[in-house]
């Protein structure tokens, strides 16, 4: 099911430009993302990352900018045409109704072909895959509203999977995972690209970045600071303009960049992101 081929999907965001009042939130940006890509996206808090996503996935409509879907504007798409494509996992997400873990994975299945079907025995099935993929059987009968945070996350995450779209966009994803779970949803993203999934995801761990993205873009200021493949685009400079801490790159026995924290430099106060 979740791991089957998908079809080749592309979404491009073209100069988008986008304003709230006044304020430039997102300053012309060009973004793509491929079936088999992973991208990830980082950027400062504020920078713009989530106000992205929301115009990617026909949320909010920029100012000007174009957005394709394939070989067509996003605009054409129906909300439930765009469901069977994109799949969300936003950041928060604060639980309305007391629904088991169960129910609020099946609904992703339901995006697919309209909420008012009966769910079907395939539906159950395909929940109970992906309940099991996530390592979070266990929760299946939980009220969602009485479950942790990780917890809530790791069931959004199986709602988004279980909707089957070919297009995964998740925002901050590991946000309160423990280890365990972020290594195993590290790799499960990596599967999902291997099986024709195209993912991007948002993070503010650029560990996270190096180990599984194909591209990473930086947001600064609501601008592209740069776009490319994770071994030229982490550089300590990046890191430091980024964050305002100090760091080495290295290069693991399997030949995976690793970022290590300077120590001393990391606790020095008045060392501040720097302008690029
Ligand atoms: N509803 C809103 N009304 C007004 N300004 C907003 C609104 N939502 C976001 N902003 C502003 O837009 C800018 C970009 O916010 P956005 O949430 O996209 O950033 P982000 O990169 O996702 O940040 P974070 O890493 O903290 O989640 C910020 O300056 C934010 O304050």
């Amino acid at each position: 099911m979740m791991t089957s081929t998908p079809h080749i999907e592309c979404l491009e965001a073209r100069t988008v430009h986008f304003r709230r009042g006044t304020r430039v939130i997102l300053d012309d940006i060009t973004i793509s993302l491929k079936s088999g890509e992973i991208v990830a996206l980082l950027g400062a808090n504020g920078a713009g990352k989530s106000t992205l996503f929301r115009i990617l996935l026909g949320f909010l409509k920029p100012e000007r900018g174009e957005l394709r879907l394939n070989d067509s504007r996003l605009a054409e798409f129906s909300r439930r045409a765009l469901a069977q494509r994109i799949a969300y996992v936003p950041q928060a997400h604060v639980a309305p109704f007391p629904y088991k873990v169960r129910d609020v994975v099946l609904l992703g299945r339901l995006a697919e072909t309209g909420i008012f079907r009966a769910p079907q025995a395939a539906d159950y099935r395909a929940v109970d895959e992906v309940l099991e993929r996530l390592a979070i059987t266990h929760l299946a009968l939980r009220r969602y509203t009485e479950i942790s945070g990780g917890e809530r996350q790791l069931t959004l995450i199986a709602r988004a999977l279980a909707q089957g779209a070919g297009i995964l966009i998740l925002d901050e994803p590991m946000t309160g995972l423990d280890y365990g779970y972020q290594v195993r949803l590290l790799k499960h993203l990596v599967d999902l690209a291997g099986s024709g999934h195209a993912i991007l995801f948002s993070t503010h761990n650029p560990e996270h970045a190096v180990r599984v993205a194909t591209r990473i873009v930086v947001l600064r200021d609501g601008a592209i600071m740069a776009d490319g493949p994770p071994a030229q685009i982490i550089t300590p400079s990046l890191i430091r303009a980024l964050y305002g801490v100090a760091v080495s790159t290295l290069t693991d026995v399997e030949g995976q960049m690793v970022i290590v924290p300077t120590m001393e430099h990391a606790l020095d106060a008045r060392l501040e992101p720097t302008r690029a």
